[in-house]
């Protein structure tokens, strides 16, 4: 087998384990690449030959409908694998056709029958016939409506498009709907964040980030080539997240002997952040995670700490009413759909079902009534979610406060403008939203809350 071959087989073998089992691929192709000992060169093309094909999949599946004749669904799932990674090669990769066509029939025969393989290389051979930009113009025409063509041609499901188009529309910025879509194709840079009294940004071998006053963007792509990475000092987190974290920390002057809860820690990167900044303020968190695993994460994210904060494995559900008004300060980095973060996972957009969306809903409001029940009277929490989704952002907001008429929304822009290293382009409102094609973070949504004094 060759090395080409064996990377393709890398790909496939991660692709169906994706489709099959509900795999994760960034932790499963590491695996598989170090199995298969490739060469550097070998192991970059296996992880653009699975990435590039879990991430274009929706545009893929269209062009070989057209190709086949046929709906995907009528083709063996096996068989469509090795298709899809095939038109990834075609369209994508500039591939030679006959190399990719004769890998990829090669491949069919090691998992479909006879016949598989003879249609595998006819569709392959169809798709061939037109160039990348052909295909482009006719699965694009052969849409329904403008939304679907942008769903189409940057391959994200339609009812994720719809989603997006709603929030941009809120913000007076439809306009910006296909950078949108067109940012969650691009792999996203690797940002760290420099502990706050570990370490600092600009002494960490990193080109200084756009806005997070505490973060940088690794020149390398290999974290653990960073000497404060690797020691711990800093983190790899995304921009956003570090703003995120920092709009509670910095939304007022601490005041020594507050007390702080992460209440949906794991795996830690904003518990880590939030711990250095109330070390520095004299101010103590406590970190909170219902599932054990990922307690274990956030312990091992804050074991840096002389005096790590204790991480509790409460149901953050049950927290308002055994430490009611207990907190000055309270992070809800609630569970979400993770619609604002695809750049990072490729297949994650496939995983997500519009049903996802009504259940974590239900989920976000109740935690939300118990975090604010935790607040003391005076104290401010930070609703966040790595998801635009209005119903998870916005409506939840909405639902509580109409409930608790003592809590009410702070200028959270204003905080985050104050916080950010430059200017950040947000439209009016009272909570931040980033944007991966506006800000290169994360789309993740902050609304800090106060309560009122009693
Ligand atoms: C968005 S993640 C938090 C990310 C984290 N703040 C960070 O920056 O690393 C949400 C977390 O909430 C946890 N979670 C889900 N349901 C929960 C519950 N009822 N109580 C507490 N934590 C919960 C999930 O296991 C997940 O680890």
């Amino acid at each position: 087998m060759s090395y080409a071959q064996s990377a393709r087989r890398v790909a496939l073998d991660v692709i169906m384990a994706v489709r099959e089992s509900d795999a994760y691929a960034n932790l499963l192709l590491p695996v598989h690449l170090e199995r298969a000992k490739l060469s550097p060169a070998d192991a970059g093309l296996a992880t653009e030959l699975t990435y590039g094909t879990l991430r274009m999949q929706g545009y893929y599946d269209a062009v070989i409908a057209q190709a086949a004749g046929r709906a995907v669904s009528k083709i063996d799932p096996p068989v469509l694998d090795v298709l899809r990674l095939a038109t990834h090669q075609l369209l994508s990769m500039r591939v030679p056709s006959h190399a990719a066509v004769d890998e990829s029939v090669r491949l069919a025969k090691t998992i479909g029958s006879r016949s598989a393989v003879g249609f595998v290389n006819a569709v392959l051979r169809a798709i061939t016939k037109h160039e990348p930009e052909v295909w482009r113009e006719r699965v694009i025409g052969a849409a329904g409506s403008g939304e679907e063509a942008l769903a189409l041609a940057y391959s994200h499901p339609l009812w994720v498009t719809r989603a997006f188009r709603q929030v941009l529309v809120a913000e007076g910025r439809e306009v910006e709907l296909e950078g949108l879509l067109a940012a969650d194709n691009v792999p996203a840079r690797v940002s760290v964040a420099a502990l706050p009294g570990f370490a600092d940004a600009a002494h960490i071998d990193v080109t200084i980030a756009e806005y997070s006053p505490v973060g940088g963007i690794l020149r390398e792509g290999d974290p653990g080539k960073n000497a404060a990475v690797a020691s711990g000092r800093a983190r790899v987190q995304d921009e956003g997240s570090q703003l995120a974290a920092l709009a509670l920390s910095r939304a007022r002057p601490i005041v020594a002997g507050e007390s702080w809860l992460d209440m949906c820690a794991g795996p830690g990167g904003k518990a880590a952040l939030l711990a250095a900044e109330a070390l520095l303020g004299g101010a103590q968190l406590t970190a909170n995670e219902l599932i054990p695993a990922r307690a274990k994460l956030v312990r091992n994210a804050l074991a840096v700490f002389d005096v790590p904060p204790e991480v509790w494995e409460k149901d953050g559900v049950e927290i308002g009413q055994e430490h009611p008004g207990e907190f000055d300060r309270i992070l809800l980095d609630a569970p979400c759909t993770g619609l604002g973060a695809l750049r990072r996972r490729p297949e994650a957009r496939w995983r997500k079902q519009p049903g996802d969306v009504a259940q974590l809903g239900a989920l976000q409001t109740a935690l939300l009534h118990s975090a604010l029940d935790a607040l003391k009277p005076g104290g401010v929490l930070a609703y966040v979610t790595c998801s635009p989704h209005a119903a998870e952002t916005k409506a939840v907001v909405g639902s509580v406060l109409r409930k608790v008429p003592s809590v009410t929304k702070m200028d959270t822009p204003a905080v985050v403008r104050q916080i950010a290293v430059h200017e950040l382009d947000m439209p009016e409102a009272s909570h931040v939203q980033l944007w991966p094609h506006r800000h290169g973070t994360d789309a993740m949504f902050i609304q800090l809350l106060v309560k009122a004094d009693s």
